[in-house]
């Protein structure tokens, strides 16, 4: 049974029966075409719940996966009727990380008649594997991540490309790279340190490897929050999927990419760029539409924003 909260959340949303709606946020049967690696739904208006689906395979990351996830990214970025994504994933795990089998050619043995053409080859598969993460931060929809299990190597650098971390009492996660002889380089040495205070303990997880657990990564701040269980997670991820989707979209794009900017640039700059941003967005018709709402004590819900 699905706590009280998630019911209401899933009725505010919708308007269905909640038991709609746990079916059609729980797993799928299968991934959606044109994909083989996720599968997509709309489990509530404005909702995309994109799914990692290889279970039988841990959700290993093969080939399809690396190029199906900047196609999936590239459309929710276009689509206007999607203001936020839940990402998941099928079966027993998150993620076993990168395939180890499929993806051993490209990196073990890359084409190339000398060194110059094998290494700059080389450099061209790292730099398109670094696309499938960096989608979902120029994506200017919120991406929230409910993790279950282990989320090891490739997971890491999924997950903090995304804005909300979630995860079951039972994830656990692990910057697997140096077990298998190799530096991170699609995203989790770049993007950890700014997830995570505390440089030691980035340090610490890099180069040891060792597991971290939902308790650990909490008070670490990779996630913001725990749940007992996946079903209560995915409640919880749609909930503040829902809560995000009511508000103005020019606000909460906006606040998504002035946020991202900010943290790759100084203070005086991210002030500047949006200064800038607002001098157009602050226009936009739904300040006034949400400050009206704000004034009559009623809900963003219950305001129409323009598809944007
Ligand atoms: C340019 C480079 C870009 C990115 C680089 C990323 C680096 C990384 O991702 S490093 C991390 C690599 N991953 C691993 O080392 C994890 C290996 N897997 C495991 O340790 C375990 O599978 C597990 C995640 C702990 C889960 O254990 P369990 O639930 O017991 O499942 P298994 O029985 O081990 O596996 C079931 C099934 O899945 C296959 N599989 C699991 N992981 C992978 C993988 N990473 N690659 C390919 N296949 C994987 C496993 O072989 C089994 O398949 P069967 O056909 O059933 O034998």
């Amino acid at each position: 049974m699905w706590p009280s909260f998630a019911r209401s959340a899933l009725r505010k949303y919708t308007g269905l029966a909640s038991q709609t709606l746990v079916r059609a946020m729980s797993s799928s049967s299968g991934p959606t075409s044109p994909y083989t690696t996720l599968s997509i739904s709309r489990p509530a208006e404005a909702i995309t719940h994109v799914e990692l689906h290889r279970p039988e395979k841990r959700n290993a990351m093969n080939k399809a996966f690396w190029s199906e996830m900047v196609h999936c990214f590239n459309e929710i970025t276009v689509d206007p009727e999607c203001r936020v994504v839940v990402f998941s994933a099928a079966g027993k795990i998150f993620t076993a990380g990168i395939d180890l089998m499929d993806m051993a050619g490209d990196i073990l043995q890359p084409e190339g008649d000398d060194t110059a053409r094998i290494s700059w080859n080389l450099r061209k598969t790292v730099t398109s594997y670094q696309e499938t993460f960096s989608v979902i931060e120029k994506c200017p929809k919120p991406v929230v991540v409910a993790v279950h299990g282990a989320c090891v190597g490739g997971g890491i650098d999924l997950i903090t490309a995304c804005d909300i971390r979630l995860c079951t009492q039972d994830a656990w996660f692990q910057v697997k790279e140096v077990d298998i002889g190799l530096a991170a380089d699609v995203g989790t040495l770049q993007r950890l340190p700014k997830v995570i205070g505390s440089r030691s303990l980035v340090n610490e997880l890099a180069l040891t490897a060792r597991k971290m657990y939902a308790d650990e990564a909490k008070s670490s701040g990779l996630v913001s929050r725990v749940f007992a269980n996946k079903e209560d997670m995915m409640a919880g991820a749609l909930e503040m999927a829902g809560e995000i989707a009511d508000r103005s979209p020019v606000a909460v794009q906006g606040t998504k990419i002035n946020l991202i900017y900010a943290r790759d640039h100084s203070v005086a700059d991210g002030l500047n760029y949006v200064a800038t941003w607002n001098m157009s967005m602050l226009q936009t018709q739904d300040v006034m539409k949400s400050v009206q709402a704000a004034m009559e004590k009623k809900s963003p819900k219950a305001v129409t924003f323009s598809k944007l």
